[in-house]
Formats: C-alpha cells, sequence, structure tokens
C-alpha cells in the first residue's frame, strides 16, 4: 500500500513557477528556496504541500510564517494547479507556533514606548494572520489531513481549509490560554463557523483541552477518520482527484461563493451568486460537463482548459 502511495506521488513531474527544484515527494525534505514546506504535484492538477520540520513536530517559525504565504500566492496563480493537499511530515500535524524561534517576536514585552510599541504589535499580528488568511483567500479547494498532534496554530491553519480529514490518532487543542495568549490568527473567527455548537466551541478555547478523532468527527471539525496516515493521504489524494477532474470555472466558483455565504446573509450570498454567474455561466465547461452527464459519462473524462 505504501508503495502505492509513493508510485501516485512520484508521477509529478512539474513544480510551481518561481520555485527552482522540482521535487516529487516528501521525505526528500524541503523544497527550495522553502525551508520549512516540500511541494510536490502527486497527480495531475493536484499540488501537495507538506509542512516539513518533522525533528520540530512542524513546529511554526518565522520562516514557515512567510513561507505559506508564499507559496499560497503561488498556488493561488498556478494554471496547473486545481485542488491542494496540505498534511505534516514526521510524527504529528504541527506543535504549533516555534516557542524558541518566535518568542523574541511575539511572546516578549518590548521595551520603550508603549503606544508604538502598540502599533508595531498589530502589524506583526496581522502579518501572521495572513498566514492563514492566504488560504482561504486562494480559490483552489484545500483538503488538509492530519495525523498526530493539531495544537494552537495548527487548529488556526485548517480551519482556514476547505475540508479536514484525519487519522484516528489524531488530537486538536486550542493550546493558546496555556501559554497566556487568546488566539489571534483564525481560530477563534473560524471554529465557531465550522463547528455547530458555540459552547464546544468556548469550552475547547477557554480550557485548552485535547480533542480527539471521534469528538471531532462527530463536532463536524472533521469529515472523515482514517485508520492510519497511509489510508488517510491514499484518501485525501483520491478526494483531490475527483476536485481536480471537474471544471476548474465551477469547482473555485463554488469555493469562492461558499466563503462568502458563510460570512453574509442568504440575500447577500444570492446577490453575489449572480454577480458572480453572469460571467461565469457562459464558460464552455457548463456546456461540455451537460453534454457529459447527458451521456452519463464521469465528468472526470471530460478535458477542461486551464484557469
Ligand atoms: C502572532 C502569532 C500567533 C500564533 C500563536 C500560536 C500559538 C500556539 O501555537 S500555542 C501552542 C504552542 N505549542 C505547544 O505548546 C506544543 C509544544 N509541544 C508539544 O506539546 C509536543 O512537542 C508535542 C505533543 C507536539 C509532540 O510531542 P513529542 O513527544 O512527539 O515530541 P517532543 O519530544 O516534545 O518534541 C520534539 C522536538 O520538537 C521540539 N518542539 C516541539 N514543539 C515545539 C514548539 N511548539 N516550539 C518549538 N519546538 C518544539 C521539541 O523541543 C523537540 O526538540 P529537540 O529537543 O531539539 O528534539
Amino acid at each position: 500500500m505504501a508503495f502505492m502511495i509513493r508510485s501516485a506521488f512520484m508521477k509529478s513531474r512539474t513544480v510551481l513557477p518561481g520555485l527552482c527544484v522540482m521535487r516529487t515527494m516528501s521525505s526528500g525534505g524541503p523544497t527550495p528556496p522553502y525551508t520549512t514546506l516540500s511541494i510536490s504535484q502527486p497527480s495531475s492538477s493536484v499540488t501537495y504541500v507538506e509542512l516539513h520540520r518533522p525533528e520540530k513536530r512542524n513546529a511554526m517559525n518565522k520562516a514557515f510564517w512567510r513561507e505559506m504565504v508564499e507559496c499560497f500566492t503561488q498556488i493561488a496563480e498556478d494554471p496547473e494547479c486545481r485542488v491542494v493537499v496540505v498534511s505534516g511530515a514526521g510524527k504529528a500535524f504541527t506543535a504549533g507556533i516555534d516557542l524558541m524561534d518566535m518568542a523574541s517576536e511575539v511572546l516578549q514585552p518590548a521595551e520603550g514606548d508603549m503606544a508604538r510599541n502598540a502599533w508595531n504589535m498589530r502589524r506583526i499580528i496581522t502579518k501572521y494572520q495572513e498566514t492563514f488568511s492566504v488560504i482561504e483567500k486562494c480559490p483552489k479547494p484545500v483538503v488538509v489531513a492530519v495525523h498526530g498532534a493539531c495544537v494552537g496554530g495548527g487548529v488556526d491553519l485548517i480551519t482556514a481549509c476547505d475540508i479536514r480529514l484525519c487519522t484516528q490518532d489524531a488530537w486538536f487543542q486550542v493550546k493558546e490560554v496555556d501559554i497566556g495568549l487568546a488566539a489571534d490568527v483564525g481560530t477563534l473567527q473560524r471554529l465557531p463557523k465550522v463547528i455547530g455548537s458555540r459552547s464546544l466551541v468556548n469550552e475547547l478555547a477557554l480550557t485548552a483541552r485535547k480533542m480527539y478523532a471521534d469528538e471531532a468527527k462527530d463536532s463536524g471539525l472533521v469529515s472523515r477518520v482514517f485508520p492510519d496516515k497511509e489510508a488517510m493521504m491514499a484518501g485525501a489524494l483520491e478526494m483531490a482527484r475527483e476536485i481536480a477532474g471537474r471544471s476548474p470555472v465551477a469547482v473555485q466558483g463554488t469555493k469562492v461563493n461558499l466563503i462568502y455565504s458563510r460570512d453574509h446573509s442568504v440575500a447577500e450570498g444570492l446577490d453575489y451568486m449572480a454577480t458572480w454567474n453572469m460571467s461565469m455561466l457562459q464558460t464552455e465547461d457548463v456546456m461540455k460537463s451537460a453534454v457529459a452527464s447527458m451521456e452519463k459519462k464521469n465528468p472526470k473524462t471530460i478535458t477542461f482548459s486551464k484557469l
């Protein structure tokens, strides 16, 4: 089974524009110029982003916060990519913020004038918020596959993704209160929109207790639980292929409008949708897909132009 997954991932021979070294799978380490991310294309139109500091449990150091923005900015504009899979290398998905590397910037009181320090801190927090907001702003759907620990910043990251999968050994922890912080890069804003129960969100964020895979599934944080990482990565790739095989005009329009409607009233969402589709409905993809549907063909058999 491991060989089959590896073979699937190894089919890649292309990389994102701007990346000088091509790489096909995670085990070789980060993909230059990145130092914390491994990027590959395991299947046609599928980009695989692996958090890659396994020896530090993929703790989010300064380079990571910057590289995620660069990576997803490129992905958003890459016509070769229609869907993204994100996972973590090694024993855990991520240990959250790198408490060693980031301490000097965000975890220590600065000296000097309070107003200027506060203004600077606001700028820093806003910058770090962008690290996960780029995932949401990217029009390509992002499937995240979590195994082992997903702590602190990890929850911020996954709540910005579109589809969340995990292994049976996964656990999730909104850890920030334990280190004296109110989580400030997305969890408090997005988790209540992901999980139906406001009470559960409050409990998790206020107590920092761990939530394990079964509860994550029951609460709606993840949509599927797999027995182990191998099965999860095969499932994630299969799901990504299903998405990548469909019209990119339809898929990206669906993501953009789902996120818009999450943050607006039904009336506003419908209005936005009408404006969106007054141009997007004119795509050739509609006719191609409708004909294939009438002929009872799988949409994945259609060739759609790059977007
Ligand atoms: C403006 C930005 C706002 C962002 C805020 C974000 C906040 C947060 O993310 S709060 C959460 C912070 N994270 C933690 O408190 C988790 C700490 N780590 C752990 O609890 C464990 O490491 C973990 C359960 C994740 C894994 O345990 P395991 O036994 O498998 O590994 P360890 O032996 O503990 O660690 C292995 C090496 O990784 C280093 N490491 C782990 N976590 C971090 C971290 N968060 N920051 C820096 N380094 C980390 C650990 O020191 C070990 O290194 P070494 O000793 O060199 O082998």
